[in-house]
């Protein structure tokens, strides 16, 4: 215990002379600027996660991730897992936690991610193994303060150095020395895809074959299959700030209030991974999951934070009755997270293997 009235102690009563003491002090850095990476270095994050049902239970709970494979050994087996799985967007979410102090902690914000690959289902107990290889980084034309880098990211058991999800993805990275640029592109908006036919069609049910009728329908109809997910879920902080720490997740934008207040969002943000999980939760609740594939073309397009509610729109775009088991064919969707102004935040393409009527 600090004895206060030794005389090596530091004087803390007059707040001036403190101000003046940590003004003379160097901080010892964590993480990253833009410049420390080139492309071709690879990267091994060090922290110790060891996947978890308590983990997995909280992140499922809290993003609306109802599905009961991943709650009750008994579905799990009747779904064809040898072993009670962890959920996928948990595992996602923690393998990317794991690389923040060494990729982002300095601060800059998660774009986008591509290739996400589920090479095989994750069990509780498993310890993660998680490198990372830099393949491109630029400067930002828009953002003078921010270079742009893309990292290829697995995680693999620890144990047996088995893959078990792999991705490549994207962050705005803050510079150590800003660019001479004027920044003028800031805020720019891109042109945004094709618009989608007037006439929206919802399917009729959530099996495979009700994906397939749905596209078959909008086919002849000159129309598309997309619809509304009734739920929303408000970002408290136990979503903002609770699950990325839980995830091993330390970067500033998720529960630094006073950083965050000088940086472009003004406040903290979610962790892009409980964005699209809450919005990929709307949108299984209205199909019957079979199994999670893959994922292409995630973009985060704003900012979430306290206080927003988000919600789901999905898009189904192909339908593949040869893919996958005889019980299930893939469906490949585009989801999309909005706020409650109607604002999207998240995008991206997901392929899931669906269940069929029988
Ligand atoms: C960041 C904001 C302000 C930029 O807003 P803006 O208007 O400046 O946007 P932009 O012009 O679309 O993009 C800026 C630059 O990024 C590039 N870019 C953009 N997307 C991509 C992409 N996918 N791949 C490659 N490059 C991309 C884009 O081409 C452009 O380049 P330029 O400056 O040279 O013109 C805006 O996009 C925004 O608000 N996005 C939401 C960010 C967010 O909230 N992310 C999730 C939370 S942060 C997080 O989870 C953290 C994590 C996981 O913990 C952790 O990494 O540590």
């Amino acid at each position: 215990m600090t004895e206060w009235s030794d005389p090596d102690a530091m004087d803390l009563s007059d707040g001036e002379t403190f101000d003046a003491l940590l003004d003379r002090a160097d901080t010892r850095e964590k993480g990253h600027f833009f410049e420390f990476f080139s492309e071709g270095d690879e990267l091994a994050h060090d922290p110790g996660l060891r996947l978890s049902h308590h983990g997995s239970e909280q992140w499922m709970g809290q993003t609306l991730n109802h599905d009961p494979a991943y709650w009750r050994a008994d579905t799990a087996a009747e779904r064809g897992f040898e072993k009670r799985p962890v959920h996928p967007d948990y595992l996602l979410a923690c393998v990317m936690g794991v690389t923040v102090e060494d990729l982002s902690e300095k601060g800059g914000y998660f774009l986008g991610r591509d290739d996400v690959e589920f090479h095989r289902p994750a069990t509780a107990g498993t310890p993660l193994s998680v490198t990372s290889t830099v393949v491109d980084t630029r400067t930002s034309s828009s953002r003078p303060k921010y270079g742009i880098v893309t990292w290829e990211t697995a995680g693999r058991n620890r144990e047996t150095g088995e893959t078990l999800v792999s991705y490549r993805r994207t962050n705005m990275i803050p510079r150590r020395e800003p660019a001479a640029t004027d920044g003028g592109a800031v805020g720019e908006q891109d042109e945004g895809g094709p618009t989608l036919p007037d006439t929206l069609l919802t399917p009729d049910g959530e099996r495979f074959e009700d994906f397939q009728a749905a596209l078959d329908r909008a086919d002849a109809e000159n129309a598309a299959v997309a619809y509304r997910h009734e739920r929303g879920r408000t970002m408290d902080d136990q979503l903002v700030a609770g699950l990325p720490l839980a995830t091993l997740n330390t970067a500033r934008q998720h529960h630094n209030r006073d950083e965050m207040a000088d940086s472009p969002s003004g406040d903290i943000v979610a962790y892009g991974d409980v964005t699209r999980s809450i919005a990929l939760a709307h949108a299984r609740s209205d199909e019957a999951t079979y199994r999670e594939q893959r994922f292409a073309d995630e973009r985060f397009h704003d900012f979430v934070t306290l206080g927003d509610t988000l919600y789901g729109f999905t898009r189904v775009l192909d339908c593949d009755p040869e893919a996958g088991p005889e019980r299930a064919g893939a469906v490949t969707f585009e989801h999309v997270a909005f706020n409650q102004d109607q604002t999207p935040v998240y995008s991206g393409r997901r392929t899931a293997l669906i269940q069929r009527d029988t």
